[in-house]
């Protein structure tokens, strides 16, 4: 009897995919009505793939245009068919030579929060959380997010299976686990903040950033790199957005790569990056804060 009850907790537990290492093991007891049920692996998104990157695409375009002179110089190291699909703007905003017009633009740069707003019909932004003892939270600032549009990003460093995170993953709550084992360390804090500083200078091309590290400052860059915040839900406060991963094609815009808040902690393997973004599961209104199920259990 004890044998039979044990291979069936055993059967349980292999097919339970824990998002927070930390906080599952403490918890499951607790709050075991808000699991969150997939019936297999590859039926966990909500949305396509292309959907989600159309929407980054949209977003980081937006930015790099909006801080297109600051950009001029990573632009003039890239090659020339990345150059071309700028020409426009190059032409009209090189500084040397309009120098009025330059200045004119620099006025009109907005916040990224603004761009976010500008692209998406929202701005999010962190708070104190509205849920007791669970310190700091995501909110919609501004507008309403419609269901099914990706809300936010999961920042930090992507570590493969095999890869050693045991030291960083020591009481930290911001380790997100993927459904096939890969974990994102999304802590801006201490050995996590170090190690995602140390493979961001690895991997940059001279002025060209292959990633966005300001999600570890005030001053954030990419405004959806703050998914590492969203709490977790309750019986009585359901989730409204859930976490969809995602693989970065080999032909993402190199000149937009420097929006991503992910990057990989090993250059050796060939994997393409992970990011994981949030997607709301119903309309999400001003004030609201977004609460994501961290217990998935894939059937
Ligand atoms: C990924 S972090 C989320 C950000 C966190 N609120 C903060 O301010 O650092 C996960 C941690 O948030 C807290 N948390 C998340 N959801 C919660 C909830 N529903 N109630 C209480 N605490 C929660 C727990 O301490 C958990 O370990």
């Amino acid at each position: 009897m004890p044998g039979r009850l044990l291979r069936g907790l055993g059967r349980w537990w292999r097919r339970y995919r824990y998002r927070f290492v930390p906080w599952i093991a403490l918890n499951l007891n607790h709050n075991p009505r808000t699991l969150r049920y997939v019936p297999d692996e590859f039926k966990d998104k909500v949305i396509s793939d292309e959907d989600a990157l159309g929407t980054l695409l949209n977003v980081f375009q937006a930015l790099f245009i909006n801080d297109f002179n600051k950009q001029l110089e990573i632009l003039t190291v890239l090659p020339e068919p990345v150059q071309l699909k700028y020409q426009d703007l190059l032409s009209v905003q090189h500084p040397r030579v309009k120098l009025p017009q330059n200045r004119r633009h620099q006025r009109n740069v907005f916040k990224p929060e603004e761009i976010l707003y500008k692209t998406l019909g929202f701005s999010i932004a962190r708070a104190t959380s509205s849920l007791i003892s669970a310190g700091r939270g995501v909110f919609i600032t501004k507008g309403v997010v419609p269901k099914g549009a990706v809300v936010s990003m999961y920042p930090g460093t992507v570590y493969q299976k095999h890869e050693p995170v045991f030291f960083q993953s020591i009481g930290n709550p911001f380790i997100f686990r993927c459904l096939d084992g890969v974990l994102i360390d999304g802590n801006d804090r201490g050995i996590s903040r170090v190690v995602y500083r140390s493979c961001t200078g690895r991997d940059r091309l001279g002025p060209v950033k292959m990633c966005d590290s300001t999600w570890l400052t005030a001053e954030i860059q990419n405004p959806l790199a703050v998914g590492q915040y969203v709490n977790n839900c309750s019986s009585d406060r359901p989730a409204n957005v859930c976490y969809q991963e995602l693989d970065v094609p080999a032909a993402f815009p190199i000149e937009l790569r420097q929006y991503l808040p992910n990057i990989a902690y090993s250059c050796q393997g060939h994997s393409p990056l992970r990011c994981v973004v949030l997607v709301a599961l119903r309309d999400v209104r001003q004030g609201e804060e977004l609460l994501s199920n961290y217990y998935t259990v894939v059937s």
